[in-house]
């Protein structure tokens, strides 16, 4: 089924939570909504689930609106960070529960209730475990069954809110693995929340950038991480480095560093920042390119694959990260207070448009790749 918010405001008492949310989810995508805490994102969820209402504008499911509905008309399976099973409840009963509880008219039989939650528990691997309380499972077992019940009533998608939240990283990783397994299995709608940037990037097919109430950016992750519409995007998706500079007629100069951005050629002088990945600064013990400049190491920090250094320019002072494969840190011998050189390779510029007089979008993202 096919999630549509149309120009979505909730405010609770004086304070905003989404302004103006338009977000369209086709039928049978992982979607991750990610932003920082406060950002919106639970709110959104349970707006779509229908235990909250908005303001002003609609929720529409395969283009019905469903604004008015209220939460069990919408038929929607939601799983919680906490997995809130029912402590006096086996296995077996948490994951009928919302089919036991139907009307006798919409409830179906004893046998058809055993054999569905039996086929669901081998869905999520815990065949055996029926008779078990949720007391004798570990986390990552009780959230599978928590997605076991949720799946029990053939929601028509799945919302789950910062699922792996309270689990240690070795878990995480199987239960993304396994979740991306069961979404090609059972082809389901699914939008999760996290705040976890790598978590988004790993198993979305589209990933949605939330900031202050606000949709920044909608995407595939490469996209998204290649081509972040503003700072905010940029920042949030990963380590990086800023560098301030002024940019006229196109080209930008950073320090004795200067690019050519090609595009918008904007009349006047304007203030730019350069942001990079530290991945994408190239170190060298001579000079490569007409750009580079020259920086001291202050600090390594080898980190199992990758060393990181921090640098500081010889030009203009500012601090910056460089991330080297160790070999290539083997290869070039580098120790604490040497002077190296650096390029800095795919830079992106984001001149705020409000001072280049542009139209809109607020921010004009300029490429440099040298
Ligand atoms: N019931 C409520 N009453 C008042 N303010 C609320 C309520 N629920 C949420 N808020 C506020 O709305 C904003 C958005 O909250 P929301 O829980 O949607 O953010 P989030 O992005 O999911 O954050 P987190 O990652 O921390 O869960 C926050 O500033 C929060 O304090």
């Amino acid at each position: 089924m096919s999630i549509e918010v149309v120009n979505i405001t909730k405010s609770y008492k004086n304070f905003t939570a989404l302004k103006d949310v338009s977000l369209q989810i086709p039928e049978g995508e992982l979607v991750a909504l990610l932003g920082p805490s406060g950002s919106g994102k639970t709110t959104l969820l349970r707006l779509i689930a229908g235990l909250e209402q908005p303001e002003q504008g609609s929720i529409l499911f395969n283009g019905e609106d469903n604004t008015d509905r209220d939460v069990r008309e919408r038929r929607v399976g939601f799983v919680f960070q906490h997995y809130a099973l029912f402590r006096h409840m086996n296995i077996f009963d948490n994951i009928a529960f919302g089919l036991t509880v139907r009307s006798r008219k919409t409830r179906p039989s004893k046998q058809e209730i055993h054999e569905r939650v039996h086929s669901l528990l081998k869905l999520v691997q815990l065949e055996g475990l029926a008779h078990r309380y949720p007391s004798q499972l570990s986390g990552g077992q009780r959230q599978r069954v928590a997605l076991a019940r949720a799946l029990a009533v053939e929601p028509k998608f799945l919302l789950l809110d910062e699922p792996f939240g309270a689990l240690d990283t070795k878990v995480r990783q199987e239960l993304r693995r396994w979740l991306r397994h069961l979404h090609g299995k059972l082809g389901l709608t699914i939008l999760f929340v996290t705040h976890d940037q790598e978590e988004a990037m790993e198993l979305a097919d589209q990933v949605v950038v939330m900031n202050e109430g606000r949709v920044e950016q909608v995407g595939p992750p490469e996209e998204i991480y290649n081509y972040p519409a503003n700072p905010f995007v940029y920042s949030f998706l990963g380590r990086v480095n800023l560098f301030r500079g002024r940019i006229q007629n196109g080209i930008v100069k950073l320090g004795e560093a200067e690019f050519e951005t090609g595009s918008v050629q904007q009349p006047g002088e304007y203030p730019a920042i350069g942001y990079m990945r530290p991945h994408d600064v190239e170190v060298s013990l001579t000079p490569k390119w007409e750009q580079s400049v020259q920086a001291q190491i202050r600090h390594i920090s080898p980190l199992g694959p990758i060393v990181r250094l921090d640098l500081k320019r010889l030009d203009t002072e500012e601090v910056f990260e460089a991330e080297l494969t160790r070999q290539r840190f083997t290869e070039l011998g580098l120790a604490e207070k040497a002077v190296v050189y650096v390029t800095l390779h795919n830079l992106s510029f984001y001149v705020d448009s409000q001072i280049a007089q542009a139209p809109s979008p607020a921010f004009i993202p300029l490429q440099a790749s040298i």
